[in-house]
């Protein structure tokens, strides 16, 4: 594996969330196959779990890690090819990056997406110009459009929680915020979950639908109540608008996910990528009772990240 930036093939999504499952009950087992690289994190926005289960994943192989908030503590980037450097802007892409290249044998990069340039956040232009100039491998931390050590990390805990249902239904249900949130969480899982062969629905209210790219083969609905129900596993995330680019079209609290619309599947596991906002999201009585699989997902990063470096290292 060069790059890890998206989904490939179920065979090597098995083949990694196996992996990860194996390095959960044996973290130390490659303790040294890493000794005498060098990983660089490089943060664009914040970040708690990323930031601390790669770096942990990456110990845990005998990598060295270091991190660069480069949003805080390092040269305002600019990231177009061939552009006047006049404005705020301070060093270039083509320059930043093959220098971090040179320090490093791999780098893993946070680039969330503008929100107001719908063409180049699809394009995952950022991303792109890392890769482009970096010149080694590169492993996305959440792009403008994927959060792929995510997604891996929810299908190790789906795998887990699966009660022997091989194609168990499940739901990426959309949630209120007061905020526009990007899609990268909400179409990695959809691609990783139409991948790995599940039952997807995606339901969420009127002028919200996703990219098709991701979410082409899931079954797409308003009416949250018939999504839930006989639901497996229920992903509750919110996402900006994606046609009418980045716009918040309502704040909709009547879909915030309660224990009220999860009566009728007593079976079903509630799953969020963290960071949540309690009880406008998702409600205190479900996060804190036994259906939240979050803690796990939290958790299960670090392995997703280790199956992931290992690969890249091997
Ligand atoms: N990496 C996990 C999620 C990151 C981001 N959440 C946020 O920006 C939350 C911000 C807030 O709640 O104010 C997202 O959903 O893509
Ligand atoms: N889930 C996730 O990516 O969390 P952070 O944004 O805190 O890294």
């Amino acid at each position: 594996m060069k790059h890890f930036t998206q989904f490939d093939d179920k065979n090597m999504a098995a083949a990694l969330i196996e992996q990860a499952l194996a390095f959960k009950s044996n973290p130390r087992k490659y303790a040294d196959l890493g000794r005498g690289k060098r990983l660089g994190l490089i943060f664009l926005n914040p970040s708690l779990r990323t930031r601390v289960s790669t770096q942990i994943a990456a110990s845990n192989l005998g990598i060295e890690s270091i991190v660069l908030n480069m949003d805080k503590e390092s040269w305002a980037l600019e990231m177009q090819d061939g552009a006047l450097m006049n404005k705020h802007t301070v060093e270039h892409i083509k320059d930043a990056a093959a220098v971090l290249g040179s320090y490093f044998d791999m780098l893993a990069i946070r680039a969330f997406p503008s929100l107001t340039n719908k063409t180049e956040d699809s394009d995952d232009f950022i991303l792109k110009q890392f890769i482009k100039y970096a010149n080694i491998p590169v492993v996305s931390l959440e792009s403008a459009i994927r959060h792929p050590l995510q997604s891996l990390a929810d299908m190790v805990t789906i795998q887990e929680n699966l009660r022997n249902k091989p194609r168990p239904k499940v739901v990426l249900t959309w949630a209120p915020h007061i905020k526009a949130i990007p899609h990268a969480v909400a179409n990695s899982f959809a691609e990783w979950s139409l991948g790995c062969g599940y039952d997807l629905t995606i339901a969420h209210p009127e002028g919200y639908d996703l990219d098709e790219r991701f979410t082409a083969g899931a079954t797409i609905t308003h009416d949250q109540d018939e999504a839930l129900r006989d639901a497996d596993f229920v992903y509750v995330k919110n996402w900006s608008a994606f046609h009418e680019y980045g716009k918040i079209i309502h704040v909709d609290q009547p879909w915030i996910l309660t224990e009220k619309k999860l009566e009728k599947s007593p079976e079903a596991k509630v799953m969020h990528c963290l960071p949540v906002r309690r009880n406008l999201e998702l409600s205190d009585e479900i996060l804190d009772s036994p259906r939240s699989l979050v803690q796990q997902q939290a958790h299960n990063r670090i392995y997703a990240a280790q199956a992931v470096l290992h690969r890249i290292i091997s």
